[in-house]
């Protein structure tokens, strides 16, 4: 039997499963086929992806986090959220260090963003431009505000890995209700020449000044509600652009909801402050050979979710 916790960051989804008290002795292959089968839309559970916590000698606790087509990714944001929520209660603390594929990464349980919505802040780090870091296979060092020659004629991207791959647009209220993210997403993320590992594809909206709405295509996944690390990733862009300042909080609308995020530098280093929640849905035990769900069992947090979501539509409906 294995017990998980259905839960999400900006409608972003992810299957929790602890390994920390419980050595269900999972391979390498059966993470992989575990996030295929449990997360696939057909069945009864159903997410973007699953978040394995494990012990770990460096923090707290180890994140894990596998894709939905059973690849792993280096990081996740909104699925760090949940994490980080999980492994504070479960220590009785407010904030931890938590073990992710290329970093250790500080997490802080934060004021409630709408009421009786549970918020996490968690740290997103590091943050590179060197284009071989995600990979993006061109003949330069970095690519800020440039087009992708083969990829399109008319937006210019800036790629970046925080340290998962990103690459960002800005682009009008027309492009991003088009089909174009779709075509050059699928592009870059099926067999391409320029990102051999694929890639997280953003398109952002600037709102207002503070304000900014974000669409991802994610790697491993396709169109999510949300994806943490590329509503981090756009923040960071739009203060490379001037439109908004490190240090001032960024209102990130999204499909799902909204969060907030702080972009900050010291010693030329970036990292980001990604403050939203981590709302639990329910609780599930799953027979492992059937993979069947045998229990259930509400949280009823859904609610309080609703009403920011409410009115992330709201503004989002205004602008
Ligand atoms: N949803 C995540 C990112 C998950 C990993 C991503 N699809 C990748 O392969 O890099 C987030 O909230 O950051």
């Amino acid at each position: 039997m294995i017990e998980l916790i259905k839960c999400h960051g900006s409608g972003n989804d992810f299957l929790l499963i602890d390994e920390m008290d419980r050595d269900y002795g999972f391979t390498e292959e059966n993470r992989a086929e575990l996030a295929k089968s449990l997360c696939s839309r057909e069945t009864e559970l159903g997410a973007d992806g699953i978040l394995f916590i494990l012990t770990s000698e460096q923090g707290a606790a180890r994140m894990r986090v596998f894709n939905s087509d059973g690849s792993e990714a280096s990081m996740c944001g909104n699925g760090l959220r949940c994490a980080a929520r999980y492994i504070c209660e479960k220590l009785g603390v407010e904030e931890a260090i938590v073990e992710t594929m290329k970093a250790n990464l500080q997490v802080k349980k934060e004021e409630d963003l709408f009421s009786g919505v549970p918020t996490y802040n968690v740290e997103i780090s590091p943050v590179s431009f060197r284009i071989a870091d995600l990979p993006l296979i061109m003949d330069q060092e970095e690519l800020i505000q440039e087009k992708i020659p083969g990829l399109s004629d008319e937006l210019t991207f800036t790629a970046l890995a925080v340290p998962n791959p990103h690459i960002v647009a800005i682009v009008t209220k027309d492009q991003v209700e088009s089909d174009l993210q779709k075509e050059l997403s699928e592009k870059v993320n099926g067999p391409n020449e320029l990102f051999p590992d694929g890639v997280n594809v953003s398109f952002i909206r600037l709102l207002e000044k503070g304000e900014i709405y974000v669409r991802t295509f994610e790697r491993g996944v396709g169109f999510t509600n949300a994806c943490g690390t590329a509503m981090s990733s756009s923040s960071l862009v739009t203060c490379l652009i001037g439109e908004n300042q490190v240090g001032d909080s960024i209102s990130v609308y999204n499909n799902g909801g909204m969060v907030q995020c702080v972009v900050h530098k010291v010693n030329e280093h970036y990292s980001i402050d990604l403050i939203g929640n981590a709302t639990y849905m329910y609780k599930a035990t799953v027979d492992a050979a059937t993979l069947k769900v045998v229990e259930k069992q509400e949280f009823n947090e859904q609610a309080a979710y609703e009403k920011l979501r409410e009115h992330a539509q709201t503004v989002l409906g205004t602008n």
